[in-house]
């Protein structure tokens, strides 16, 4: 029969079409160890489950090595190379970052509205909000002192709590207080959104980069993660539009009558007046505060509060740091300065608790040229270590916290300006190093300095008596706190 005659035909089209596209898609996918640069790992199971492991046996080399991670092979840089590349205009940060976050899939669309729209969100951050601190620094202590008390009360008699999803909850209402303003940051929707969906989009991301190429563009559609992620980000839409639209119009009315639209205090006003003709998709704008906003505010702010239950004779001396400033200056961005020991508590936390292994995930655009020889190929992606932070030669008895450690460095002539809780720096690069480092960090520090100086000056807190101590979560390259450690808290007389 006819129909039995085009079978065949039929199948080699089919096959014709389908073979090279998966083998491109493959062959794309899975590139070959870069040329000259010796291989630590090429099984990717061992950088996805212990990547700070892999990475330290990777020092046995005196120079590059890479390794296979979830996204194809990663160049792994020594620390002592940050500083030459800091500013390297062929290496690309949004490259980079866009390849391993899978930006084109939906609901990561608050990852392409920061790696993606030029340099937008960067500007909103840089011009908008850092030169506001001194604005919002008021704003922040209310919303503390409310946080506070909606979390945890007035009552002397103590209470357990779960540090991790508190600070989640502090965190998210201070940032929203300053990102979307009175209207919306009481909002139990938004502040549901907010949370879960930085939650579920960094959940969603590993899970991606855990699974093979060929996989994803359909695993996607059924992770658990994934669909939450959609589903957020929808919801955002909806909550988020009609307040940007209302905002637009107040601005268009108030420069109509010659108000200028700098009176603006958050970010959807500070998005509308950079937006200058681009189209931006605001809800994924808010939702991109959020990512950078909470995820890592969180976790350094975690981070503190673990590190006090450990050391709890930390505690009186930093109260009393807080309540000498507070008394000499009031509530001010320069009181926040001022606090010097509470600022060198967070940076030796940051030091000794570091959140990623590595720092400066960059593209190369064209070969990049180290001045030990070594050649970076076009279209490699290398990322640099973060261990001198750990390491004694950098910083004596590097094993051991000492609150006082970068206090006394500020002491030094000429260095009392460095050595910040918010400086970036070769030897921490917890902000990343250079053209690219965070913007957001004198904002962040700010928030967490305002939400530990409260906690610490109206509160009792501790380890909940017979609890295992916290462990915390490696995978990759990054370090979680224990999302099930538990404090018990008590108010307290602010003077006594
Ligand atoms: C403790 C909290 C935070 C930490 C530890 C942190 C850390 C980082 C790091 C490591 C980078 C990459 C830098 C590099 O590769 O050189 C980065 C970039 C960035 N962060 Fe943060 N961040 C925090 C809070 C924030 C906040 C609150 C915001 C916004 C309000 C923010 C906005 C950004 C942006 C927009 C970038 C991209 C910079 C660029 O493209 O040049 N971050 N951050």
């Amino acid at each position: 029969m006819e129909y039995h005659g085009l079978l065949p035909s039929w199948t080699a089209l089919v096959l014709g079409v389908t073979v090279p596209v998966i083998w491109l898609f493959y062959s794309r996918n899975n590139k070959k160890p870069y040329a000259k640069i010796p291989v630590l790992s090429a099984d990717r199971n061992e950088y996805l489950q212990d990547g700070r492991g892999l990475l330290e046996r990777g020092k046995k080399f005196q120079s590059c090595f890479q390794v296979q991670t979830g996204t194809n092979f990663k160049i792994v840089v020594p620390n002592r190379f940050a500083a030459e590349l800091k500013n390297h205009p062929d290496l690309s940060f949004n490259d980079a970052h866009a390849r391993d976050s899978f930006t084109s899939y939906p609901g990561l669309q608050p990852f392409r509205e920061i790696l993606e729209n030029d340099t937008f969100i960067q500007e909103v951050v840089r011009k908008k909000l850092t030169q506001s601190l001194g604005l919002i620094t008021e704003a922040l202590v209310e919303e503390t002192q409310l946080t506070y008390r909606d979390l945890f009360g007035q009552s002397k008699e103590w209470q357990t709590r779960v540090i991790k999803s508190d600070v989640q909850d502090i965190i998210a209402r201070l940032s929203s207080r300053v990102f979307l303003g009175l209207e919306l940051c009481r909002n139990k929707d938004w502040l549901d959104i907010t949370k879960n969906y930085t939650y579920s989009s960094f959940e969603a991301i590993s899970e991606l980069r855990s699974h093979h190429a060929l996989a994803r563009p359909i695993l996607h559609w059924f992770s658990k993660n994934c669909t939450q992620a959609r589903l957020y980000y929808k919801r955002a839409k909806v909550l988020i539009q009609p307040v940007v639209d209302k905002r637009k119009a107040q601005l268009q009315a108030s420069s109509g009558e010659g108000e200028g639209s700098s009176k603006t205090s958050d970010a959807i006003g500070w998005m509308v007046e950079c937006a200058r003709g681009r189209k931006i998709d605001y809800a994924a704008a808010q939702l991109s505060f959020s990512l950078a906003a909470i995820h890592l505010s969180s976790e350094t702010m975690t981070m503190c509060l673990l590190q006090l239950c450990d050391m709890p004779e930390l505690i009186k001396p930093l109260r009393e740091d807080c309540r000498r400033v507070l008394d000499e200056s009031g509530w001010t961005k320069q009181a926040l300065q001022d606090m010097k020991l509470l600022d060198s508590f967070m940076r030796e936390c940051q030091r000794m608790r570091d959140l990623l292994a590595t720092s400066m995930l960059r593209f190369a655009k064209s070969p990049v040229v180290l001045s030990d020889g070594t050649v970076i190929p076009k279209g490699s992606t290398l990322m640099v270590m973060n261990d001198w932070a750990h390491s004694s030669e950098h910083f004596p008895n590097a094993e051991t916290f000492d609150m006082r450690r970068f206090t006394k460095l500020r002491e030094r002539p000429g260095e009392q300006n460095q050595h910040q809780f918010s400086s970036p720096s070769a030897e921490q690069m917890g902000w990343g190093f250079g053209t690219h480092a965070c913007p957001g960090r004198f904002f962040a520090s700010n928030e967490i300095k305002i939400a530990l100086c409260i906690l610490l000056l109206d509160y009792e807190f501790e380890y909940v008596p017979g609890d295992d101590p916290p462990q915390d979560i490696k995978h990759e390259i990054v370090r979680l706190s224990d999302p099930r450690a538990r404090m018990r808290i008590r108010k307290r007389e602010r003077n006594s």
